[in-house]
């Protein structure tokens, strides 16, 4: 029998809340994107803090995944201690010199810096794929923590959601990849505690460069509060000893 977590995981991975088609017939593993969980629940599942906006627009983006358009990305704080293990080989093989700094126990107390917060407090955000459209759209109701001016929220903090939103984008598409760029116009300030939409786009591909866009607008599309390009760069494959797709379409069982 499946544990309270392994069951909301699962629950996740469907994206439908209620009973959702086979996951072949979404043309695509449901386990896709779904980031292997062991200690800790999936972030991206309705909680008590989320307000009614947040609430309202996850029930409409799961509702377009019933016919598999969409996919509903799960969302832990920690990875396991096996890839913690692999991701150690992938450090030292990419980056030798970072290895002499973060070594394996320092890597399994991390915690992914957007779920590092408080429920409610800090980044609350669940992220939806359509693989046709090369889209991801971030539903994210930042929380108090977030501020910067008064009021409103910390350019950082924006930045931060919008790297993680885009940065998804460019995973799905180029497996390891790192943030090589990323170029922010802050439009108007967004109140602090309110939802809004990230909607990203992969642009195009170019070698081992991917361009990935987004709009930060209000939910009723009104206000583009920010508007982003980013570059990221598939990291050499001749240096590769972690394959992070692969992770990602073949979680491992908790
Ligand atoms: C892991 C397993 C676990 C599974 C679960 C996973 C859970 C994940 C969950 C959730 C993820 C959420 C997602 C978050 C996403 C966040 C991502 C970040 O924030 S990454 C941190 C910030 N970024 C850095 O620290 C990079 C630092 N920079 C570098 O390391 C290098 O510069 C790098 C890798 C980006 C490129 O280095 P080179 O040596 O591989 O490549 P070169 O040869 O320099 O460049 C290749 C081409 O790109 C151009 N290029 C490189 N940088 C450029 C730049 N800044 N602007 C324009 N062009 C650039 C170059 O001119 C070159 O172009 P020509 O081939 O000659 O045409």
């Amino acid at each position: 029998m499946l544990g309270r977590g392994a069951a909301r995981a699962l629950g996740a991975l469907r994206g439908v809340r209620g009973g959702a088609p086979p996951a072949r017939s979404l043309g695509l593993s449901r386990r896709l994107l779904s980031f292997e969980k062991v200690l800790d629940k999936d972030h991206s599942l309705p909680k008590p803090c989320w307000g009614k906006d947040m609430r309202r627009l996850f029930d409409q983006f799961t509702k377009k995944c019933e016919d598999g358009s969409w996919i509903q990305l799960a969302s832990y704080e920690q990875i396991s201690a096996q890839r913690s293990q692999d991701f150690s080989a992938f450090i030292h093989a990419y980056f030798p010199s970072a290895s002499e700094v973060i070594n394996k126990e320092k890597l399994s107390q991390a915690q992914l810096f957007t779920r590092g917060f408080e429920d409610g407090m800090g980044f609350e955000y669940v992220m939806f794929y359509n693989k046709a459209e090369k889209r991801i759209v971030c539903v994210f109701q930042g929380g108090p923590h977030l501020q910067g001016m008064p009021g409103f929220f910390h350019g950082g903090a924006t930045a931060t959601i919008i790297d993680a939103t885009v940065g998804m984008n460019a995973i799905v598409s180029g497996g390891i990849v790192m943030t090589a760029n990323l170029n922010i116009n802050f439009k108007s300030p967004i109140p602090l505690c309110s939802t809004v939409l990230i909607n990203s786009q992969l642009d195009k591909i170019e070698g081992r460069k991917l361009f990935v866009s987004c709009k930060v607008q209000s939910i009723d599309g009104k206000i583009l509060y920010t508007e982003a390009t980013s570059l990221f760069i598939m990291l050499e494959p001749k240096k590769k000893k972690y394959d992070l797709k692969e992770a990602v379409l073949n979680p491992l069982p908790a």
